[in-house]
């Protein structure tokens, strides 16, 4: 890991009070799975380089590239929602101490922090697809409307999106992007590239 790549990774381990570190969601499709796996799979390699430890990167899959957006902004939302829940439990705890402190209140347990921090909200997505050409528009119409979409995710919720979705004529220009190309040279995994920006982006706002 190179010197900027080292302090990347001790900032992502240090994000937060609780140090469990930058949370990244992964959203892939099944479709076309022999090219997005691998792409996943550089994806992860990235983030574990650059400090994100694995229980804190969440993958989920849907159909296709079409279902990416979607499924992002969904699971974005649930986190923040979760936060939130979570800030109005500690204000709870902290109401109920100061009453007990000012002997209005008794007898009310205190939350335990440790159960109640779970997940707090993901700190980038990345959604991963691969769409090959066929023979109708539908290519053009797929990748344009994943691609605003993707777009409008991060926008929308303010958590960085990175778009990991191959736009491709062939199989071939696929694979040699997600470093299984069939000729002498596999390629380069996109999927990196993918998991250092999603990093990048998370700790822009740090
Ligand atoms: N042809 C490809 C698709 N098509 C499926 C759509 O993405 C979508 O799941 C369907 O239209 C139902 O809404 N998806 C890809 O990811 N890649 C393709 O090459
Ligand atoms: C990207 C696609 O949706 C494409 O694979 C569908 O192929 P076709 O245009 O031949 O229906």
């Amino acid at each position: 890991m190179g010197g900027d790549d080292f302090h990347k990774g001790v900032k992502a381990a240090a994000r937060t009070l609780d140090g469990s570190g930058l949370k990244i969601l992964i959203v892939h499709t099944r479709w076309n799975s022999e090219i997005v796996d691998p792409l996943v799979r550089g994806a992860r390699q990235a983030l574990a380089r650059l400090g994100v430890q694995e229980q804190n990167i969440v993958v989920r899959d849907v159909p296709g590239a079409y279902e990416l957006p979607g499924a992002a902004q969904r699971l974005i939302r649930q986190s923040q929602q979760q936060s939130t829940n979570l800030v109005g439990a500690v204000v709870d705890d902290l109401m109920t101490a100061a009453g007990e402190l000012s002997g209005s209140v008794t007898g009310t347990a205190p939350r335990d922090p440790a159960a109640s921090v779970k997940s707090g909200p993901f700190d980038a997505a990345i959604c991963i697809g691969v769409l090959i050409k066929g023979s109708t528009m539908h290519f053009e119409y797929i990748a344009d409307a994943t691609s605003q979409g993707i777009m409008r995710v991060g926008l929308d919720t303010g958590v960085p999106t990175v778009f990991g979705v191959l736009t491709c004529l062939t199989d071939d220009q696929a694979m040699e992007r997600a470093g299984i190309g069939r000729g002498a040279d596999p390629g380069h995994n996109h999927g990196e590239d993918w998991g250092a920006a999603a990093v990048e982006m998370a700790l822009l706002a740090l």
